[in-house]
């Protein structure tokens, strides 16, 4: 693994190769804000964005700033940032990680603290997550971590990043033992979506994006499941207005639920409708096999599937979240992770999940469309559920 870093003014190679800006609207950035009293801070969604000087213009200039990005956004996206950011800083370095989930881990984070050491980083340094949510959750770890904690902004390029891992402050990395074991919260400074990013986004990564968008229908909005219904085929191709809304309205949501439950004492634990069952996926297939936002699009229907078998929500519930599931380009049947005891394998998996208290697994139900609820539920039922919902089609 390499630590990549340059200072601002040797960078022009970087710069060639990069893509040209492409945008269909040039309006000014909608802004959401999330409320933290002091922790308050704007999220810019728009295009023509992150390579702006106004988009940074509210942080604190400083001395030094450091880009973390990774093998596949750096060519397309860092020279653009760091030019940028050459106008604010008198050091702009940059550290790009190897890319992929499996490298969310303690090794990766190490070379972030390398660069910043290497370089004389101090307390005012900010860092700038330039990458998808897994470059963003590990930006933001080390940010906290760093002489004790520095300032972060976050500028998201995937979908997934953009609705949902860019905001709320959660952070940190994986352990082979379970998804997002060691983190911290620390919310960054500033988060700036620019919508044009999602143009070099592989297929099947806008999907996966795609997923965490449909989960804040059921737990949230239903008019917003709706209105995702009327448009996700519009989604499916990077249709700028259709975008705009889709990750203006998931920030609010994630943006009001975040700002009144900071650090999941109960209301944001809905923001996990999915999960419980998508990370037991996430890790016991091997972290990268199947992408978060698959493994949460999977999760969130065996959620529906167990909450249905409690009598929470009827059938038609189920089959429509399964559609736009579909519709989304996702995989609708859960995998098998154990081919002598793959229910037993699922709970095992399920047990370390950070909702579980002593043991007993809290999964993330639907209370009725567009209302969440946190509950237990008997092993016995979830074994039917994971057998149902990973058999053959
Ligand atoms: N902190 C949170 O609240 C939160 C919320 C949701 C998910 N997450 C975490 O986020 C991670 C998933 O994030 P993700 O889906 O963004 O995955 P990712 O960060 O792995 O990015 C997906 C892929 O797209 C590439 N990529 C990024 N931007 C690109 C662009 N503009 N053009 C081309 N390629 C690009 C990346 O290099 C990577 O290969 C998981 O680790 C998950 O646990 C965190
Ligand atoms: O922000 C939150 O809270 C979420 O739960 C958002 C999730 O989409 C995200 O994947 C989060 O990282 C999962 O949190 P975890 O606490 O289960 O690791
Ligand atoms: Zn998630």
């Amino acid at each position: 693994m390499t630590i990549a870093s340059e200072s601002a003014d040797v960078d022009s190679a970087t710069a060639v190769a990069e893509l040209p800006a492409r945008s269909t609207q040039n309006d000014a950035p909608q802004i959401v804000r999330i409320g933290l009293a002091e922790r308050s801070y704007p999220i810019a969604i728009g295009t023509h964005l992150f390579s702006e000087a106004e988009a940074y213009a509210s942080l604190p200039q400083g001395h030094c700033a450091l880009i973390v990005t990774n093998t596949t956004v750096s060519p397309l996206y860092a020279g653009r940032l760091k030019s940028v950011l050459a106008a604010s800083y008198s050091q702009v370095h940059r550290v790009v990680l190897p890319d992929g989930e499996a490298h969310k881990t303690w090794q990766t984070l190490n070379l972030i603290f390398d660069a910043l050491l290497q370089h004389g980083c101090d307390r005012n340094t900010v860092l700038f997550a330039l990458g998808g949510g897994v470059v963003g959750d590990m930006t933001g770890f080390a940010a906290a971590s760093f002489m004790r904690g520095v300032p972060f902004v976050q500028v998201p390029t995937t979908l997934l990043a953009q609705v949902d891992s860019s905001v709320g402050g959660k952070t940190g990395i994986n352990h082979p033992l379970g998804k997002n074991m060691i983190g911290a919260f620390h919310q960054p400074l500033l988060v700036v979506c620019d919508l044009d990013t999602l143009d070099t986004l592989p297929a099947r990564e806008l999907s996966a994006g795609l997923a965490e968008i449909i989960k804040y229908g059921p737990i949230y909005d239903m008019d917003f499941m709706a209105w995702l219904e009327a448009h996700i085929d519009a989604l499916r191709v990077c249709d700028r207005v259709a975008l705009a809304h889709a990750v203006r309205r998931s920030c609010e949501i994630k943006a009001a639920v975040v700002g009144a439950d900071e650090r999941e004492a109960g209301l944001r634990a809905i923001l996990n409708f999915g999960h419980t069952f998508g990370h037991a996926i996430e890790s016991g297939m091997g972290y990268g096999v199947w992408l978060h936002g698959e493994g949460v699009g999977a999760g969130m229907l065996m959620a529906a599937e167990l909450s249905h078998r409690l009598g929470l929500v009827d059938a038609a519930f189920c089959a429509r979240l399964r559609a736009l599931v579909a519709r989304a380009g996702l995989p609708v049947r859960a995998p098998v992770l154990d081919a002598n005891d793959n229910a037993g394998r699922y709970l095992e998996l399920m047990r370390v999940d950070k909702k579980a208290q002593a043991g007993e697994i809290r999964f993330v139900l639907i209370d009725g469309p567009g209302k969440a609820v946190l509950r237990t539920a008997p092993d016995a039922l979830v074994r039917e559920v994971v057998n149902t919902c990973c058999a053959p089609a």
